[in-house]
C-alpha cells in the first residue's frame, strides 16, 4: 500500500490560543502528511528521542522527511491579512497628506486605472504578491480593481505563487472619476459573476486535497459611496442565492465618508444599516476600518457575526482615526488585523501589528492613563497585550475569514499553514549576534537561547516580541500554505 510521505518539523512552536493566551512548546514534533495537513503534534520531545517517537507513530526512516530547526528559529502559524489593496501596493507611501475621499480622488483612483491595461496587470501583480508571501503572509484577502481581466491575472499569479487568498473584483458605479468608473450597474454584476466562475475554475484545490480549495472569490462592493441603489440591490440578489460567497466592503473609516454615507442614504438609521439593509452583513462578512461605529450599529455586527478588519496604519497615515478594537473585542466581535495597502505603508503584518499595539495604547492614554483593568471588560481602553496582537494576526484573521477550522493556528487537522521564524540576527545592523556591534540586549538573548529547542517559556516570549516589535522579511526564514514551501529567506 502506498504511504504517503510525512514531513516532520522538530524545534519550538508559538501558537495563538485564546485573545489571552499563546502556548510556546519546545521539542516540538509537527508532522504534516503530503495533503499538507497536521497529522499530529507532540511537545517536549528530546532529540535523543526523535526516532523511538516517530517508531512509536509508526514511521519509519523511508516514510520520513526530519526538518530540523536551527538556533534562534521557531515556528507559528502565517499571518493572516484581513484587508488589503493588491492594486494600490505601487502608491505605497505616497499620499499621506491628504484624508480619505481627496486621497481616493487624487492618489488611489488614477493608480487603480492603471489596471485597465492587462499587460500592466501581468508586469506588476507578482512582484506584489511576492511581496505579500515574503512578509509572512499566508492568507491575505484583497481587493483588486474593477477590470474583469486584470483581476483573473491577479487571481492566476496568486495561484500560481501558490498563497491562499480571497480576491475580490472591486464594484463602483458612482461617485468616482469618469475614467474609473463601471458603465453600469448590470456590467458590475456580469463582471462580478464571470470574475467568480473563474476563480472557482481554478481553484478547487491542489490536485492531490481538491476538497481545499486556496482562493476563494469575495464579493467587494468598493463602499456605500461608491455603489447606485441599483447596484447594491443586484448584489444583495448575488449574495443571496450563494451563501458561500464572502463579501468584504469599507466602513466608517472617515467622518466625511460617515457624513455623505448618510446624505446619500437618508432612509438607513446608521451606515452599517446601509449594508445590512441590502442583505451585505453576515457571517463571512468583512468589514474594513469601522472607526466611528454607533453601539447601535456595534449590535448589528455582533448579531449578524460580521468581521472587523481593524486597519491601524492606514487609520494613522489618513488622520482617519482610532478605531476603539478593546470595545469591540469586549463585545465580542471578530476581529483581525489588516494592512491595509496602500493607505497603510507597509505589506506586513507585523506594521499592522505594531500598529494595533500603538493604537490601543493611545486610547488606553487618553481614556485610561495608568492602563488599568477596568469593568467594561479586559480590553476596553487597556493597552493590547502581545497575546492578543499575536490572536489578531492569525486566528482572529482566520475567524475574520471564515477559515477558522482549517488555519490561524496549529492543530492535528488544520492545514500547515506556517512560518519559521529566524530571530537569531534581529537587529538594526542585520548582523549576526555575536558581532562587535550587535546591540547587548540581543546578544544576551541569543546567548541564552544557544540551543532555542531546549529554551524557556520567558526565552520564547521574548523571541516573539522582538519579531513583532523589530523583525522584519528578513527574519521569516520559510513561508509554508498547504504544506507547500512558497516564500521566506531559505526560499531561493
Ligand atoms: O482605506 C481605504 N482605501 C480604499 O481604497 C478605499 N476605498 C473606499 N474606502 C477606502 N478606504
Ligand atoms: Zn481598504
Amino acid at each position: 500500500m502506498f504511504t504517503p510521505t510525512i514531513t516532520v518539523y522538530y524545534g519550538s512552536l508559538i501558537n495563538p490560543t485564546t485573545l489571552t493566551s499563546y502556548e510556546t512548546i519546545t521539542g516540538c514534533l509537527i508532522a504534516v502528511n503530503a495533503h499538507g495537513n497536521i497529522d499530529w503534534i507532540i511537545h517536549d520531545v528530546k532529540d535523543s528521542s526523535i526516532q523511538e517517537t516517530l517508531l512509536q507513530k509508526g514511521l519509519f526512516d523511508a516514510d520520513v522527511t526530519i526538518v530540523p530547526l536551527q538556533e534562534g528559529q521557531f515556528i507559528m502559524p502565517g499571518f493572516v491579512d484581513t484587508h488589503t489593496h493588491a492594486p494600490q501596493v505601487p502608491n505605497t507611501g505616497t499620499g499621506y497628506q491628504s484624508e480619505l475621499l481627496d486621497w481616493l480622488e487624487n492618489f488611489t483612483f488614477p493608480m487603480e486605472a492603471n489596471f485597465q491595461d492587462v499587460d500592466f496587470a501581468k508586469q506588476v501583480y507578482p512582484s506584489i504578491i511576492k511581496k505579500f508571501i515574503a512578509s509572512g503572509t499566508t492568507t491575505c484577502c484583497y481587493y483588486g480593481t474593477l477590470h474583469l481581466e486584470s483581476n483573473k491575472v491577479l487571481a492566476d499569479i496568486v495561484h500560481s505563487l501558490g498563497q491562499r487568498a480571497l480576491i475580490g473584483k472591486c464594484n463602483m458605479d458612482r461617485n468616482c472619476p469618469s475614467y474609473y468608473i463601471e458603465p453600469s450597474s448590470s456590467r458590475s454584476i456580469s463582471d462580478t459573476q464571470a470574475f467568480i466562475s473563474y476563480v472557482r475554475s481554478l481553484a478547487p484545490g491542489p490536485s492531490d486535497n481538491p476538497g481545499n480549495p486556496l482562493i476563494y472569490p469575495v464579493v467587494t462592493p468598493r463602499f456605500a459611496i461608491s455603489c447606485t441603489n441599483e447596484l447594491l440591490s443586484s448584489l444583495k440578489t448575488l449574495v443571496h442565492l450563494d451563501t458561500r460567497l464572502h463579501i468584504q466592503t469599507h466602513i466608517s473609516e472617515n467622518l466625511k465618508e460617515v457624513e455623505y454615507t448618510k446624505e446619500l442614504y437618508p432612509d438607513c438609521e446608521h451606515y452599517a444599516g446601509v449594508y445590512d439593509s441590502y442583505g451585505l452583513l453576515r457571517n463571512n462578512t468583512i468589514l474594513a476600518h469601522a472607526i466611528w461605529l454607533q453601539e447601535k450599529e456595534i449590535d448589528l455586527v455582533k448579531e449578524r457575526e460580521v468581521g472587523i478588519s481593524h486597519c491601524p496604519t492606514s487609520n494613522f497615515n489618513l488622520r482617519s482615526g482610532i478605531a476603539p478594537i478593546g470595545k469591540y473585542l469586549d463585545r465580542g466581535v471578530k476581529i483581525g488585523l489588516g494592512t491595509d495597502v496602500s493607505g497603510g505603508f507597509s505589506a506586513s503584518m507585523l506594521v499592522a501589528m505594531r500598529n494595533a499595539s500603538i493604537a490601543s495604547t493611545v486610547v488606553a492614554l487618553q481614556n485610561n492613563p495608568t492602563n488599568a483593568p477596568i469593568k467594561e471588560g479586559k480590553f476596553t481602553n487597556r493597552q493590547l497585550p502581545l497575546a492578543t496582537l499575536l490572536y489578531l494576526a492569525t486566528k482572529g484573521g482566520a475567524e475574520v475569514c471564515v477559515l477558522d477550522q482549517q488555519i490561524g493556528s496549529l492543530e492535528p487537522g488544520k492545514s500547515f499553514d506556517a512560518l519559521i521564524v529566524d530571530v537569531s540576527n534581529i537587529s538594526s545592523t542585520s548582523k549576526w549576534p555575536g558581532d562587535s556591534d550587535v546591540d547587548p540586549a540581543l546578544r544576551k538573548i541569543s546567548t541564552t537561547t544557544s540551543s532555542v529547542r531546549s529554551s524557556s517559556r520567558a526565552i520564547l516570549e521574548g523571541l516573539l516580541e522582538k519579531f513583532v516589535f523589530c523583525g522584519d522579511d528578513r527574519n521569516v526564514f520559510a513561508v509554508f500554505v498547504q504544506g507547500k514551501l512558497i516564500g521566506g529567506t531559505s526560499y531561493a
